[in-house]
C-alpha cells in the first residue's frame, strides 16, 4: 500500500499567503505519511484578472516557486506534483506556459508537461455568459505524453481541461502509466455537470489511479471553482474526496495489487484494436 495526497486550495492574489497555504497542507500530508502529494493548478496565485499571472512568470528552472517547491520537497521528504506553475515563454513576454512540474523527495526536479489544451470557452451562467481565453495568457505546451517513474508508481501528467481529450490519456496508458494526475482549476458549473463523471472514466477506461486536486471557492476575479478534490482507483471507484468547499487534504492508499486484478482480470487496455 501507498498512500498519496490530493490537496485543495483556494488560492487568491497573494502569493506569499499561497505558498504558506500550501507549504501548511503538504506538512499535513507528510505527517500523514504520505509519499507524494498533488497540487491544484495555479496553486500558487489566481489574481483578479488573467494577465496578472504574467508579472509571476519563472525561467526555467529557477525562481521564487520553483525554489519554494524544490525546498518542500526536500525538507517534508515527500514528492509534489506541483499543479500549475507559469514558466516562462522565450520570446513572448505576453504568455505563460502553465507548466505542470514533479519533484522527487530529494527536492530533484524529475519532470515537466506545459498544458496542451486551453480553456477558450464561454461559460453560460443562465443569466450572463462568462468568457474564458486562457490562449490570451497561456501558450499552449507542445503535445507530449509525459510519464514519469515516481516512488508510488508511473505517473501520466495532464492539467485541468485535457481532462475533456480521452486520447492523451489512452496515449499515457499505452506509456505505462498507473497513475494519471489531474489537477484543476474546474469552473463550479462544469464542475457540477461533469467533474465526477470524466474522471471515474478515464480511471475506468485506462484502468489507472486518478489523482484529481481542485481548487475550490470564490477567487479575486469574482470566479467560483468546484473543489471536489478527489482520487479514484482503477475500477472507478471514489477511493477519497472533499466535499467541503474549503482547503484540505485528501488521503488514500493505493493498492498496487488490486491495479493488476482489475487489468488481468478485465484486460481492455490488451484488447485494444485501434
Ligand atoms: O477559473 C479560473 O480563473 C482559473 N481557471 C483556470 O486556470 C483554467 C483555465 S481558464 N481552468 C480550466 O481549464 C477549466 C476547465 C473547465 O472548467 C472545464 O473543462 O469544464
Amino acid at each position: 500500500m501507498t498512500l498519496v495526497a490530493a490537496i485543495q486550495l483556494n488560492t487568491c492574489a497573494d502569493l506569499a499567503q499561497n505558498l504558506a497555504d500550501t507549504r501548511a497542507l503538504l506538512g499535513e500530508a507528510a505527517a500523514a505519511g504520505a509519499k507524494l502529494a498533488a497540487l491544484p493548478e495555479n496553486f500558487a496565485f489566481m489574481g483578479a484578472h488573467e494577465a496578472d499571472k504574467l508579472a509571476l512568470a519563472e525561467p526555467d528552472g529557477g525562481g521564487p516557486i520553483q525554489d519554494f517547491l524544490a525546498q518542500t520537497a526536500r525538507e517534508l521528504g515527500i514528492a509534489i506534483v506541483a499543479g500549475t506553475v507559469p514558466v516562462a515563454v522565450p520570446s513572448d513576454a505576453g504568455r505563460v506556459y502553465a507548466a505542470s512540474l514533479v519533484y522527487s523527495s530529494a527536492g530533484r526536479r524529475i519532470a515537466r508537461y506545459d498544458k496542451i489544451h486551453l480553456f477558450d470557452v464561454d461559460v453560460d451562467r443562465g443569466d450572463r455568459v462568462e468568457r474564458y481565453r486562457e490562449s490570451n495568457t497561456i501558450a499552449p505546451g507542445e503535445p507530449a505524453y509525459v510519464v514519469v517513474p515516481t516512488a508510488v508508481g508511473a505517473l501520466g501528467l495532464s492539467v485541468c481541461y485535457d481532462l475533456r481529450f480521452p486520447e492523451l490519456y489512452r496515449a499515457l496508458a499505452q506509456r505505462g502509466a498507473e497513475l494519471l494526475c489531474i489537477p484543476a482549476a474546474f469552473t463550479d458549473k462544469t464542475g457540477e455537470a461533469h467533474w465526477e463523471t470524466l474522471l471515474r472514466a478515464r480511471a475506468i477506461e485506462n484502468q489507472c489511479f486518478v489523482i484529481a486536486p481542485g481548487q475550490c471557492g470564490t477567487h479575486a476575479s469574482g470566479r467560483r471553482t468546484w473543489g471536489h478534490t478527489m482520487i479514484v482507483d482503477a475500477w472507478g471507484a471514489i477511493l477519497a474526496q472533499r466535499t467541503d468547499d474549503t482547503p484540505g487534504v485528501v488521503l488514500a492508499d493505493l493498492d498496487f495489487d488490486r491495479l493488476r486484478q482489475v487489468r488481468s482480470t478485465l484486460p481492455a487496455l490488451k484488447h485494444r484494436r485501434l
